[in-house]
Parts: C-alpha cells; structure tokens; sequence
C-alpha cells in the first residue's frame, strides 16, 4: 500500500497496489504492520457497508465525542464520492480546516480519518457503496454532527439539494466556544470515568 498524508493532519489517502494478472487483480487493503510503519492506528474493531441508491446523496458530517477514539479506513468500492474530512481537534494545526477528496471504485484509494475529526460524504453516481474500518466500536450516545452546509465551513459540494437524512439536515450552526465547552467537559468525564482508556 502507499501512504500519502492528506492536508487535515494525521490523515491519510492509502492506495492500493494491485497484484494483476490474466484473471483480475489482487490488492492488500490493510496491514497492522504497515500502517504501524505509516503512524497510523492498528485497532480494526469493526467494519460495515453504507449503499446509497441515488447520486446526490449525502452522510454526516458525523464525529463522535470522547471517550470514542473512532477513526474511520473509509474505501468507495462502487460508483464515486466526494468525501470530506473537517478537525474538530483543537489542539490540531489544521483545527476547523476541512478537506474533500475524490474516492471511486476505480482507484479502489481508502482514506484514513482521526479520531476528533468529522467526516461525510455526497455520492456522484447511483449504486454507490463505501466500505468502512473503524478502530473503535459503534458508540451512538456518542455521535456529534455538523451540517453539511453550514455557513463557518462553506464545504464546496459538487452536487446541491442532497438526499439527507432529517437527523443530518437538523445540525444547528457550529458554534465553536460552545463545541469546545463541551469538548473539555466530555474528556473531563472519560478521564474521571475511566472510559478514556
Ligand atoms: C455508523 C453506524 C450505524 N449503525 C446503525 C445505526 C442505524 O440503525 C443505522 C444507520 O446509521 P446512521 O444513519 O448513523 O448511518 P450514517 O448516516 O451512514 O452514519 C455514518 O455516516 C458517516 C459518513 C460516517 O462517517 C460514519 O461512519 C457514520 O456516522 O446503522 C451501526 O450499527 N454501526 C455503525 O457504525
């Protein structure tokens, strides 16, 4: 696989290198070692499917608060996406910076995201299905949400009046000393807790 740091730090486009012969091809899609090497985390906890029938469809932005430390392999293996990565991590150079890129069953490329930074995607074909690796597990008490269009980020979308989710078109606008009150306080609790282990 080849690594290639993205713009939001700590984030990475990981491409494939195929093994191809007469049949097809072969490719490594993940390796502890290897991303060991790359400085990226090693959990594999979980892995789900996201189909999305219509083009024009859009998911998140989603993050979760701590204790979650759910960074997320994100791979389209059919039909083609902008994705988008936005830090929430206030102690991160690129901190409220977002970054889109394009993933299609071509390339078959994955992106790694951190922990503490949003992420989402709008489909550009019908039939689109992502594949995602997450290094922590499914914490829904725990997921937070910025609006895809919300005016503080101004996310350049290629396609406008998305297929959405009421949860996802609901997010109030980002307020940032209030996402970081609240950010302070939930790392209070999982360290009081013991559930930021
Ligand atoms: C995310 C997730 C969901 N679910 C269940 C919960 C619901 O019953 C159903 C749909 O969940 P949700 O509407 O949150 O799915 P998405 O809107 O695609 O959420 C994802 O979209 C953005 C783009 C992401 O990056 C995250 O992976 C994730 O937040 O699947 C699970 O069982 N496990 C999971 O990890």
């Amino acid at each position: 696989m080849q690594f290639e740091p993205l713009t939001i730090a700590g984030a990475m486009r990981v491409r494939i290198e195929p093994h191809t012969d007469h049949r097809g091809f072969f490719a490594r899609t993940f390796c502890t070692a290897e991303f060991a090497r790359a400085g990226l985390p090693t959990e594999a906890l979980q892995a789900s499917i996201s189909y999305n029938a219509k083009l024009g469809t859009v998911r998140g932005m989603h993050f979760q608060w701590p204790p979650s430390h759910e960074g997320k392999l994100v791979r389209c293996l059919r039909g083609k996406l902008f994705d988008v990565l936005i830090d929430l991590r206030p102690d991160s150079a690129t901190y409220l910076q977002h970054q889109g890129l394009l993933l299609d069953q071509d390339n078959r490329a994955a992106v790694f995201i951190p922990a503490g930074v949003a992420h989402g995607f709008q489909t550009l074909t019908d039939h689109t299905e992502v594949l995602y690796q997450m290094t922590d597990v499914h914490a829904p008490d725990l997921a937070g949400g910025v609006r895809w269009n919300d005016p503080m980020f101004g996310i350049p979308w290629p396609l406008g009046q998305p297929i959405i989710a009421e949860r996802d078109a609901g997010y109030p606008d980002f307020d940032r000393a209030r996402f970081e009150t609240e950010l302070r306080h939930r790392k209070g609790i999982a360290v009081t807790t013991g559930r930021d282990a």
